[in-house]
C-alpha cells in the first residue's frame, strides 16, 4: 500500500501508529480532517488479517467520520482508532492506559469514545489517562454507551427509509434481516420487535444469537445465508463492506438501512443498488445517533437535548431521499454532497485573523 499516495488522495491530515510493548498495544489513529472542529471517532479492536487490513479500516472509518459528524450539523471532525487484537482476550489495564496517553499527546486533536470490540470500561480507562474521551460512564457526566441511542436513530432512519420504499413508515409485518445482533442491533431488534417487525438475525457470535432468538422470537439463519433471504430490509450491522459485487447479487430487500460503518464496499456499489431501485439509507447519516450523542458532552451533557436532535435522523434520511430523487442521483451521493457543501462553507468562512481561535497578537 503507497500510504502517502492514499492519504492525499482523500486528504487526510493525519496518521499516528501507537506501540507499547509492556501492553501489546498496536494501535493506528487516522484523523481526516479538522475543519469542523475536533476529529471525533470510536477506538475498534479487531483481529486484522493484516496490519494493512487495519490501516485501511482506520483510514475509511475516519474518513466516513469527517462526513457523518458534518451531515449530522455537528462541529466536529472525523477521526478513528484500531486496536489490533481479540478483544475477548487481549485487552489489559495498561492497553487503554497507555492509548489514553497516546491521545492525551494529540492535544485534544482527535476523541475517541466505543466503537466494535470496546466497552465504557475501556473509555474509562482510557479516561485515567486523557478528558479527551467521551462515552465514558454517566458517574462522570458522561452520556455512557452510545449504543442504544445509535439503534434508536437506526430505527428512526429505517422507518424514513421503509416510508419513501412502501409508503408507510410502519414496520410492523416487515421482514427485516438483521446482520450482526452485537451492542447496537440487540438495541436495534428491541425497537423493532416492539412495533411488530418479523426478524431475521445472523452473527458469527452463537449467544448473541441465541439471545435475538429468544427476546425477540427472531429466526436465525447462518452469516453467509443473510443475504439471500426473503426480506424487505436488510439491516448491515457488523463490519463494513458488506454491499459489494458478490452479496448484491443475492439480495431480495427493496431497503438496506443498518447501523455498520463503511456498508458500501466501493462508490460503484452504492450506484449499482440505486439502478436496482433500492433505497440506501446512507450509513453514516442513519447511524449517526453514537456520536450526536457523546458530542453533547462537549457542552455539558443534557439527554433531552441530544435526543432532540437524535431524531433528526428521521428527516435527514427523507432529505437525502428525496435529493437523490431530485437529482437522479444515488442516496449515498446526495448525502456526500450535503456533507460536502457543510465542509467547503466552513473552510472558506474560517477566519484567518484567528488562528485556530487565537488572536495573533495573544503572546501569553
Ligand atoms: N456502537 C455505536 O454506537 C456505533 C456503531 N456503529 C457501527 O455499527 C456496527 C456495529 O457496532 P457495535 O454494535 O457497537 O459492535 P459490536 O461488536 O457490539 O457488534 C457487532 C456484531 O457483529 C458481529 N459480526 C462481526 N462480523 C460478522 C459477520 N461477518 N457476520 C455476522 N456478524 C458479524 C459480531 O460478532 C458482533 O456481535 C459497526 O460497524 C460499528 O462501527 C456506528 C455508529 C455508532
Ligand atoms: C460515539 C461513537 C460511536 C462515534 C463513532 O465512532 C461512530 O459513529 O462510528
Amino acid at each position: 500500500m503507497e500510504i502517502f499516495k492514499y492519504l492525499e488522495q482523500y486528504d487526510y491530515e493525519q496518521v499516528v501508529f501507537c506501540q507499547d510493548k509492556q501492553s501489546g498495544l498496536k494501535a493506528i489513529i487516522a484523523i481526516h480532517d479538522t475543519t469542523l472542529g475536533p476529529a471525533l471517532g470510536g477506538t475498534r479492536m479487531w483481529t486484522y488479517e493484516s496490519e494493512e487490513a487495519a490501516i485501511i479500516d482506520a483510514l475509511r472509518l475516519a474518513k466516513g467520520m469527517t462526513y457523518k459528524n458534518a451531515a449530522a450539523g455537528l462541529n466536529l471532525g472525523g477521526g478513528k482508532t484500531v486496536i489490533i487484537g481479540d478483544p475477548r482476550k487481549d485487552k489489559n489495564e495498561e492497553m487503554f492506559r497507555a492509548f489514553g496517553r497516546y491521545i492525551q499527546g494529540l492535544n485534544g486533536r482527535y476523541i475517541t469514545a466505543e466503537d466494535v470490540g470496546t466497552t465504557v470500561a475501556d473509555m474509562d480507562l482510557i479516561h485515567e489517562e486523557t478528558d479527551y474521551v467521551t462515552g465514558i460512564s454517566p458517574a462522570f457526566g458522561s452520556s455512557g454507551n452510545p449504543s442504544p441511542v445509535t439503534a434508536y436513530g437506526v430505527y428512526r432512519g429505517m422507518k424514513a427509509a421503509a416510508k419513501a420504499a412502501f409508503g408507510s413508515d410502519s414496520l410492523e409485518g416487515k421482514v427485516i434481516a438483521v446482520q450482526g445482533v452485537g451492542n447496537v442491533a440487540y438495541n436495534l431488534c428491541r425497537h423493532l420487535h416492539e412495533e411488530g417487525a418479523q426478524l431475521i438475525v445472523t452473527d458469527i457470535n452463537k449467544e448473541a444469537v441465541q439471545r435475538a432468538v429468544e427476546e425477540f422470537g427472531a429466526r436465525a439463519v447462518d452469516p453467509n445465508e443473510i443475504y439471500g433471504v426473503e426480506c424487505d430490509i436488510y439491516a448491515p450491522c457488523a463490519l463494513g463492506a458488506t454491499v459489494n459485487d458478490d452479496t448484491i447479487p443475492q439480495l431480495k430487500a427493496k431497503v438496506i438501512a443498518g447501523a455498520a460503518n463503511n456498508q458500501l464496499k466501493d462508490t460503484r456499489h452504492g450506484d449499482i443498488i440505486h439502478e436496482m431501485g433500492i433505497i440506501y439509507a446512507p450509513d453514516y447519516v442513519i447511524n449517526a445517533g453514537g456520536v450526536i450523542n457523546v458530542a453533547d458532552e462537549l457542552y455539558g451533557y443534557n439527554h433531552d437535548r441530544a435526543m432532540k436532535k437524535v431524531e433528526t435522523i428521521y428527516t435527514n434520511i427523507e432529505k437525502v431521499i428525496e435529493i437523490s430523487k431530485r437529482d437522479g442521483i444515488p442516496t449515498y451521493l446526495a448525502a456526500d454532497r450535503m456533507a460536502e457543501e457543510r465542509i467547503e462553507r466552513m473552510r472558506n468562512s474560517r477566519s484567518q485573523f484567528l488562528q485556530n481561535g487565537h488572536h495573533i497578537l495573544s503572546r501569553r
